[in-house]
C-alpha cells in the first residue's frame, strides 16, 4: 500500500516557560492508502494532538509531515487550508452543526464555497449520503431533533461530502451509547472498506478493535503497535479481537 501521510520525528509542545510541555516528542508513524488506525493511550499522552498534527489542523514546532508527497509546513496557509477541505474529512465527538439549520443545510454548508453553481447537485449528493448512513428520513430536522447517533451520521455525511481520501475521528463515537456507538463503528468500518483511509482517536477498545492497526501512545510517544487480522464475520471474531486490545492495554498498563 502507499504511503498516504508519514510523520517523522515530530515534536509539539505547548506553554512557555517552565510550564512548556512537550506533547509530542519526536513521533514518527506511517499511515498507507486504504488503512484503518486507531490511535489510543491514556488521557492526556498526546493522542489528538497527534491527529491535529498529522492532518495540518495544528502546525508543529520540529520535524515533519509529508501528506501525499506534500510537507504540510511548507505550505502556505490557504494551500493547506485547500487540502484540508478537499483531501481530508473531520469528524468530532460533539459533531459541530448550526442550530438553527435543518441536517441536510447543514450537511451541504461546507461545499457550497467550492461548488456554488450547483447547489442541486450538492443537494442530491447529500441525500445519497443521507440514505447511506440511515437519516435519510431526518433531513428537515434540526440538530435538536434528532439523537446524538443521528447527528454523529450528519456529521459523517458533512465529512464525506467532499471525497475525501482519509477521515479522521476524533473519539467519533465518545459521547453516544454503546449501540449507536456500535453503528457508527459499522458505517466508518464500511467507508474504509469502499477506500478511504481512517485514523481514529478512541479510548474504546471496542471501537479500535474494527481497526488494523492501533497505535498505543503514553507521554508524546507511541510505545506500541498491535496489527490486526481484516474483520471476519460475527460475534467471535469481534470478541477475540477486543480481547487482543484489551490484553495489550493491560500489558502497557493503559
Ligand atoms: N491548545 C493547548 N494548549 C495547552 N495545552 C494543550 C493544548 N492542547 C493540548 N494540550 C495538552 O497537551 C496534552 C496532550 O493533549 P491531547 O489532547 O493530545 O491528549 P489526548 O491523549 O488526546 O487526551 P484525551 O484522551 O484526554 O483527549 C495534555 O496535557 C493537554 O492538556
Amino acid at each position: 500500500m502507499k504511503t498516504m501521510i508519514r510523520g517523522e520525528q515530530i515534536v509539539k509542545s505547548f506553554g512557555a516557560g517552565i510550564e512548556k510541555a512537550r506533547v509530542l516528542d519526536g513521533v514518527s508513524v506511517e499511515i498507507r492508502e486504504g488503512e484503518f488506525v486507531s490511535v489510543m493511550g491514556p488521557s492526556g499522552s498526546g493522542k489528538s494532538t497527534l491527529m491535529y498534527a498529522l492532518s495540518g489542523m495544528d502546525s508543529i514546532d520540529g520535524g515533519q509531515v509529508i501528506f501525499e508527497g506534500k510537507e504540510l509546513s511548507a505550505l502556505p496557509e490557504q494551500e493547506l487550508a485547500d487540502l484540508r477541505r478537499t483531501r481530508m474529512g473531520f469528524v468530532f465527538q460533539q459533531p459541530t452543526l448550526l442550530k438553527n439549520l435543518n441536517l441536510l443545510d447543514n450537511i451541504i454548508l461546507p461545499s457550497m464555497r467550492d461548488n456554488r453553481k450547483n447547489a442541486s447537485g450538492l443537494v442530491e449528493k447529500a441525500r445519497a449520503l443521507m440514505k447511506k448512513t440511515g437519516i435519510a428520513e431526518l433531513e428537515k430536522r434540526e440538530t435538536a431533533q434528532v439523537s446524538g447517533g443521528q447527528l454523529q451520521r450528519a456529521g459523517i455525511c458533512r465529512a464525506l461530502m467532499g471525497n475525501p481520501q482519509v477521515i479522521f475521528g476524533d473519539e467519533p463515537t465518545g459521547a453516544l451509547n454503546s449501540s449507536a456507538a456500535e453503528e457508527i463503528m459499522e458505517l466508518l468500518a464500511a467507508i474504509n472498506e469502499e477506500g478511504t483511509t481512517v485514523v481514529l482517536v478512541t479510548h474504546d477498545a471496542k471501537v479500535a478493535a474494527r481497526s488494523g492497526r492501533i497505535l498505543f501512545m503514553r507521554d508524546g510517544a507511541i510505545v506500541s503497535e498491535l496489527l490486526l487480522p481484516r474483520p471476519g464475520n460475527g460475534a467471535k471474531d469481534m470478541d477475540s479481537r477486543v480481547k487482543a486490545v484489551l490484553a495489550r492495554m493491560q500489558e502497557l498498563g493503559i
